[in-house]
């Protein structure tokens, strides 16, 4: 079985006026697969989107959809002849159109059974099918943006583009409609990239993740090696929560640090014995009462089930400490921790 290759960008650089804000972006996604473009505020996300889609040229390189070629330097394809879709932040339904025909809005080519055939599966998808008579403002934020998924999956494009769809909702809301979202997906078959700088956005819904900043493409990778592999320091500073403390790596397995000797494979990024940082994640740093290691408890953060706790070690090194929330001790004890970090990620220091 051959697979197909919907999106592939070779080498892509975006920007305006000359000056290019992303350089050099390879990627590619296969028929089905949901990826995010991460990265914070200003990265360039949404410029590599809109390049995608046909809003903006490629100063560099290019970009094929289904094997053929849209963009390239001096060429660009119109937006309406490329078979994307897109789903925006502002989802703009039609307001004097109810649900069922916002959906099948941009079906007019398709055959009256086959506009029928799609709606009805579409609604039957996003759980509406008992409301599509309401208009857009009988709807609330949820329902709303899932009509203006279902009417942009509606022409089943080649791949389906999100612009921050869920960024006007509030956090809970938002990660459990990027779960409903990323399933309604799969099941449909749709081939999808999700644009946001809400990481818990990105893993409920994505098989991969680009993370964007500093220009460029820094990592594509699945959640899980984003988190435990970070590919360098703006990875392991952006994905999740953590610290670096200084280390020296004396073998290529072993680092000493102020918390003891780690033992562990480390990167091959790392050449040399010498001046190295070590990442350490909150649940790298374990409670334990019976451990002579003892830091001070200089702030802590009720999380529900945990607490992460800011630690002082001797050195005035912070570190981040996760622990059941039924161990409530106070600002300014000493916890008795031990360092138990199962992947190394460790970076030259400066
Ligand atoms: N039309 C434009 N003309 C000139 N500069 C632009 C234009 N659109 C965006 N930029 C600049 O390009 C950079 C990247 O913008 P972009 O909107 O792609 O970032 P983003 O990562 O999506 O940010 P956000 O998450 O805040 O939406 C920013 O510095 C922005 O000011």
């Amino acid at each position: 079985m051959t697979t197909t290759t919907p999106l592939k960008l070779n080498n892509v650089s975006v920007g305006y006026q000359g000056t290019p804000v992303l350089e050099n972006v390879d990627l590619s996604l296969k028929q089905g697969e949901i990826a995010s473009l991460l990265g914070p505020s200003g990265c360039g996300k949404s410029s590599l989107l809109r390049a995608i889609a046909g809003f903006e040229p490629v100063m560099q390189g290019s970009i094929s959809i289904n094997h053929h070629q849209v963009a390239a330097k001096g060429f660009s394809l119109p937006p309406e002849q490329r078979k994307t879709g897109m789903v925006f932040q502002d989802f703009a339904l039609f307001p004097h159109l109810n649900v069922r025909d916002n959906i099948g809005f941009g079906l007019s080519k398709a055959s009256r059974k086959e506009k029928k055939n799609r709606t009805d599966q579409l609604l039957d998808l996003i759980g509406l099918k008992s409301i599509q008579s309401n208009y857009p403002h009988q709807l609330s934020g949820g329902q709303q943006q899932r009509v203006a998924l279902a009417r942009a999956m509606a022409p089943r494009p080649d791949i389906l583009l999100l612009d921050e769809p869920f960024s006007s909702m509030d956090t809970d809301m938002r990660t459990q409609l990027a779960h409903e979202v990323g399933d309604m997906l799969r099941q449909d078959g749709m081939t999808a990239i999700l644009v946001t700088h809400d990481q818990h956005e990105a893993y409920a819904m994505a098989d991969h993740i680009g993370v964007i900043g500093e220009g460029r493409l820094h990592q594509w990778g699945k959640p899980y090696d984003l988190y435990h592999r970070p590919a360098d320091r703006f990875v392991a500073d952006f994905i999740g929560e953590g610290v670096f403390i200084p280390g020296e790596l004396i073998r290529t397995d072993q680092i000493q640090t102020e918390l003891g000797m780690v033992k562990g494979k480390v990167s091959s990024a790392i050449k040399s014995i010498g001046r190295v940082e070590l990442l350490l994640r909150p649940d790298d740093i374990i409670h334990d009462d019976n451990s002579k290691l003892k830091a001070e408890i200089i702030a802590k953060d009720f999380r529900g089930p945990v607490y992460i706790y800011t630690l002082r070690l001797q050195s005035q090194q912070k570190i981040l400490c996760l622990v059941q929330s039924h161990h409530d001790h106070k600002v300014g004890e000493n916890l008795g921790i031990r360092l138990d970090a199962e992947h190394l990620a460790v970076f030259p220091r400066m």
